[in-house]
């Protein structure tokens, strides 16, 4: 059976497939949001090379209701599940309620048997989601560094869209290197700054997220790690006891 797994974005969809014999995650299809959803469901599974019906398991995370309402047009052969719906999800793993959180937190923390950990996701917000003792504590919410880039200029005159970038420089005698090291390394500050902030023991600090990757210098400078594919480790554990049961259902 072909395992599906999205995690859906503000910015980005981000489809890949698992590999059941193997547990490897292998890249699908990756297309801003506002281009997935103007796809139809036909268009998506020939992308993903599915033209005839088969057996598919669906396993998502989404923080874009209208991608859910994209969903219920697939045809009914794919088998679609929500990671919310887990029964893996257990309160006692919260110091609040997990309820009120967006579907990319909960597949961040389930990715990994966590003790003490800071998980940093930089997409179009920019979240810092704290772990202690096994638990999740709680998170804080920041503009992501794309789109704070992108207000900037929508605002000034003279600013252009542009690749700004990390910057070694301590200060720009350009406005495309200030402009780097005020938006990129400083957002890095900002996130590194706030994650480590009231830190008293020993934590993980994970970076992930399509915009991680431009903190590079700060994060392999500081010794902390990076998993791009961080939320879909979350969605497989999330998703087990489903896909065990639509394997089963294969089967008999
Ligand atoms: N195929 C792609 N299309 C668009 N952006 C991409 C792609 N791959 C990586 N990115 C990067 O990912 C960033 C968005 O991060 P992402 O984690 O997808 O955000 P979100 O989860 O909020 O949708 C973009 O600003 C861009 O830098
Ligand atoms: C914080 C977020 C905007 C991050 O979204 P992303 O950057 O991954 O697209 C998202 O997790 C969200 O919309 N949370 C709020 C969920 C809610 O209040 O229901």
């Amino acid at each position: 059976m072909k395992v599906i797994l999205i995690d859906a974005g503000n910015t980005t969809i981000d489809c890949r497939f698992f590999q059941q014999q193997t547990k490897k995650i292998k890249k699908g299809l990756r297309v801003l949001t506002n281009d997935f959803l103007a796809m139809t469901p036909r268009d998506f599974l020939d992308k993903l090379a599915i033209t005839t019906p088969e057996p598919v398991f669906l396993a998502y995370s989404s923080v874009v209701p209208n991608f859910n309402q994209w969903l219920t047009d697939l045809p009914r052969w794919v088998n679609v599940f929500n990671i919310r719906d887990s029964s893996l999800i257990n309160n006692k793993d919260f110091d609040f309620d997990w309820e009120r959180l967006g579907s990319d937190f909960l597949a961040m923390f389930y990715a990994r048997e966590w003790t003490n950990a800071v998980l940093i996701n930089c997409g179009t917000a920019s979240t810092i989601s704290f772990i202690s003792q096994g638990k999740f504590q709680g998170t804080i919410i920041t503009p992501g560094v794309t789109i704070g880039l992108e207000a900037l200029i929508n605002k000034a005159a003279l600013l252009t869209p542009g690749a700004y970038k990390w910057e070694t420089a301590l200060f720009g005698q350009n406005t495309q290197v200030s402009l780097g090291i005020g938006c990129v390394n400083g957002h890095y500050e900002m996130l590194k700054s706030l994650a480590t902030k009231q830190m008293t023991i020993k934590s993980e600090i994970v970076f992930t997220g399509g915009n991680a990757i431009l903190f590079q210098p700060g994060w392999t400078q500081d010794g902390f790690e990076y998993q791009e594919d961080l939320i879909f480790a979350g969605l497989i554990y999330l998703s087990q006891s489903a896909l065990k049961i639509a394997n089963n259902k294969i089967k008999n």
